[in-house]
């Protein structure tokens, strides 16, 4: 197979090499997720564990403070043949500051070097954390662009799925400038893209004497 044949017609034909792989105990990123799906297209993929974590919100809690310290991966019941996807969302919510277990299994268990790798995020508002930054880490040989967050659920609280009503309408329209900006498609095809020059912050600031 080689790319030389491809035209600009191929476009839309890309959105069969995307993958949306995600992480969701409450349901907050699947939402996400499929909102993504229904913009870009793809094929959307949840992650489920071998063995699942417990109900008990203080248990998984406890367990994955754990998991963090030790560094233990959790085998994944879910396998993805990832060699045939060129873009690859990845969303999980924050836990513990940080990357949940399982999506550090999924990274470690497939390689996506030289792919797009896209993550977005849910949390009860405390933000990624050091999540986006660990994705960075394990995808070392990927296009890491930026990536989504918005406030999920707060289920210390008992506040647990919050994607409907005037909420998912505005989350949707979040989704979507975040994706306009990423210009997802001409990213998909980097190599039709012009050659990039180089960037010249000064010349597209004022020039001194213009400025008050
Ligand atoms: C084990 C666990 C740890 C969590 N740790 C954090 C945290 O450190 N910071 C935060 O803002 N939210 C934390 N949360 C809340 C989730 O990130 C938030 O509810 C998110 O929207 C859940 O996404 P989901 O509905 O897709 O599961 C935690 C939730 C769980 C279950």
């Amino acid at each position: 197979q080689t790319n030389s044949g491809k035209s600009v017609k191929n476009t839309q034909l890309d959105s069969e090499k995307i993958l949306i792989v995600y992480l969701s105990r409450t349901k907050n990123t699947k939402a996400i997720a499929e909102m993504i799906q229904q913009k870009v297209g793809g094929d959307l993929v949840e992650l489920e564990l071998e063995k699942p974590y417990p109900e008990n919100y203080q248990a998984i809690v406890a367990q994955v403070a754990r998991e963090n310290e030790t560094g233990f991966l959790p085998p994944l019941k879910t396998k993805v043949d990832v060699s045939k996807y060129v873009t690859i969302f990845i969303g999980f919510p924050t836990w513990g500051m940080q990357l949940p277990p399982p999506m550090k299994s999924f990274l470690h268990e497939n390689d996506l070097s030289g792919k797009t790798v896209i993550p977005f995020n849910t949390n009860a508002g405390y933000g990624v954390g050091s999540s986006f930054k660990i994705v960075k880490e394990l995808c070392p040989k990927s296009q890491v662009l930026e990536g989504f967050s918005t406030k999920g659920g707060i289920e210390r609280d008992g506040v647990l799925f919050v994607m409907e009503g005037k909420k998912q309408v505005e989350v949707l329209e979040e989704v979507k400038r975040w994706l306009r900006k990423l210009d997802i498609h001409q990213k998909l095809l980097p190599k039709l893209r012009p050659p990039k020059m180089g960037i010249n912050v000064q010349s597209s600031l004022p020039p001194m004497g213009a400025m008050k």
